[in-house]
């Protein structure tokens, strides 16, 4: 086994995994499907909204004109002549001295250009009613197009889609929406020592949690997870079944057996497949073993044993691969800057990506680490947020300095 690695920057190894470029197809699924799914063709509105001038209130919609002398010692009185609720619409073109009881959301009849709301009426019959109140032309109208008008590019493709797009898709009649296919990912874990969670522990052995950490960094990435469950180290029985899960998939994720020891077997693996690696050695900690190959058209990404290392390579270089091939208008973690709640004693020759829990207060980010920093430690994992990026070289992180930071979660 060759020890010695050539390590690469972490920003030219995210570069070559992204250089690959692998893209999804479009697919169309139902509306009632389509959370967090990302749109595939600009959302452009086809009609406006409102389609039509409407009522914002319950009320009378009249001929502004018709108040101009309305006071408390001259009460208007006008013929009402019709009444129409949301959904209903009133074909005559309004006369002077005429009005529509007219329900929020029902269409403004033709020549009507103001609503007075019920509150205002002094008094109401069904035929006439008496108000002293002087109404302005277009006051109290939702004019056609003020919400959207017609042409307007909405929601751009890459988007994710919340709740209120669904709302536009709804508006604009998408019973099914164009989205980008999710990869499917593979997941295998190698490592003799490893036991199913189900099992009772045994001495010398761990539960596998990696695997099941990654399959929810896959889901939370928005891609969809295949877990090929744990292989030991033993050659031939993972090269069987790496080729069997990469006939299945878009990609494959393994943990484990990427550093040099005995039984780390996935370099020796990657020959027999005739993978082209494209690195395996990355200038940061943890992850540094991290190695990335491609083979055809798929892409497979050698993730560390440690957890927090597996944790982290996942987040740098798998993720920003689902984000591509989902066709996402930003692609990676999203970086940030915050301030240190807490110095960080740390001699840094490498680049650094610490777990942290990022939060606001008083109004500006701040980031504090969530546990303990090892790369063979799992409990960091839980609260953190954020990663902390602490560059190579500097050893000045005291508390209340600027650091990036790189969110892969929902600040709490
Ligand atoms: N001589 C050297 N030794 C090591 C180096 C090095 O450069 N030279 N790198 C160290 C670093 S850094 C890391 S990170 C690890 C990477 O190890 P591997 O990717 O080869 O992973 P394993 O050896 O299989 O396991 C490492 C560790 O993680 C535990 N593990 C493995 N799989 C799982 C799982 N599915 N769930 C939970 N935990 C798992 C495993 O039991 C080991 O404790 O290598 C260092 N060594
Ligand atoms: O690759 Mo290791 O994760 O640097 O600790
Ligand atoms: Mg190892």
């Amino acid at each position: 086994m060759n020890l010695h690695r050539n390590p690469i920057p972490v920003e030219d190894a995210i570069n070559k995994v992204l250089a690959c470029q692998i893209k999804g197809d479009i697919e169309r699924i139902p509306l009632m499907d389509a959370d967090n799914r990302i749109l595939s063709e600009d959302l452009i509105a086809d009609h406006d909204v409102p389609l039509f001038d409407r009522s914002p209130y319950d009320g009378y919609a009249l001929i502004a004109n018709d108040t101009i002398d309305a006071s408390l010692h001259n009460p208007i009185v006008l013929d009402v002549v019709g009444a129409i609720g949301a959904g209903s619409v009133y074909t005559e073109p309004l006369q002077p001295s005429q009005a529509i009881r007219i329900m929020t959301g029902a269409k403004i009849p033709t020549n009507a250009d103001c609503v007075i709301m019920l509150e205002d009426i002094t008094e109401d019959s069904p035929s006439q009613i008496k108000l002293i109140k002087k109404m302005k032309k277009n006051q109290n109208i939702s004019f056609q197009g003020e919400d959207v008008a017609k042409g307007t590019v909405i929601v751009k493709k890459g988007t994710k889609i919340n709740p209120g797009i669904v709302a536009l898709l709804a508006t604009f009649g998408y019973k099914d929406v164009p989205v980008y296919k999710r990869p499917v990912i593979g997941v295998m874990a190698t490592g003799s020592e490893l036991i199913e969670v189900g099992e009772p522990l045994e001495e010398g052995k761990i539960r596998n949690s990696n695997a099941y950490m990654i399959i929810s960094q896959i889901k939370r990435a928005g891609a969809i997870a295949k877990y090929y469950g744990q292989v030991s180290d033993v050659l031939e029985e993972c090269v069987e079944q790496m080729k069997r899960a990469l006939n299945e998939v878009d990609f494959l994720i393994t943990t484990g057996g990427v550093s040099v020891g005995d039984y780390d077997l996935l370099p020796a693996i990657y020959q027999q497949m005739d993978a082209e690696v494209l690195f395996n050695k990355v200038a940061m900690r943890p992850g540094s073993v991290t190695t990335v190959s491609t083979i055809n058209e798929k892409i497979l990404f050698g993730l560390s044993g440690n957890p927090s290392a597996c944790y982290v390579g996942f987040e740098l270089f798998a993720k920003p691969m689902i984000d591509t091939y989902l066709a996402k208008e930003s692609i990676g973690l999203k970086i940030e800057k915050a301030i240190l709640s807490e110095s960080i004693d740390k001699k840094n020759s490498f680049d650094r990506f610490i777990r942290g829990k990022a939060y606001m207060e008083k109004g500006q980010l701040h980031v504090k680490l969530s546990g303990k920093d090892k790369s063979n430690m799992v409990h960091s994992l839980a609260e953190a947020n954020c990663l902390i990026h602490l560059q190579a070289g500097r050893d000045d992180y005291r508390k209340g300095a600027v650091v990036d930071i790189r969110l892969i979660d929902e600040l709490y």
